[in-house]
């Protein structure tokens, strides 16, 4: 890969309301973590930074875990990775040219709402 070109990666954020979406995001891309809780609609976060030499886009997408917001996620197209749950964070970061998605919502049918609603393909889901 040429290293002068960055690479674009999108991660849209899916979980359980209050299980640390947001929490997250902000302190990858602001580093620092919010003072008070605001459940979310929809929130867009961009975050740039290098591996080595090559430098890496991301486009950070964070959804409402209240289900009844489910349908107020946009529609995405071809997300490079879908993650997240913070236990597997290190294994998002390996793969990030694959993409794939991870959820931790306990509720299957939300999943499978979110992940439908987000576009990713079922051959890149991985639990
Ligand atoms: N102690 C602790 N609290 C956390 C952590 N992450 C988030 N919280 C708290 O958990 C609450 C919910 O965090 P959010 O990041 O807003 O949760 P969310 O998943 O975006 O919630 P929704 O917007 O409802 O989907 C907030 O009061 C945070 O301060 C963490 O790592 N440790």
């Amino acid at each position: 890969m040429d290293p002068s070109q960055s690479v674009k990666c999108k991660i849209v954020v899916v979980g359980d309301s209050q299980c640390g979406k947001t929490a997250l995001l902000h302190v990858f891309a602001k580093d620092c973590f919010p003072e008070s809780y605001v459940p979310t609609v929809f929130e867009n976060y961009t975050a740039s930074f290098e591996i080595d030499t090559q430098r890496i886009e991301l486009s950070l997408w964070d959804t409402s875990g209240q289900k009844s917001a489910l349908v107020k996620c946009p529609d995405v197209s071809k997300p490079s990775v879908v993650p997240l749950d913070m236990q597997t964070a290190d294994k998002t970061c390996v793969k990030l040219d694959e993409g794939f998605y991870i959820s931790s919502h306990k509720d299957p049918i939300a999943t499978q709402q979110a992940r439908s609603q987000c576009g990713v393909k079922e051959k890149y889901v991985v639990y």
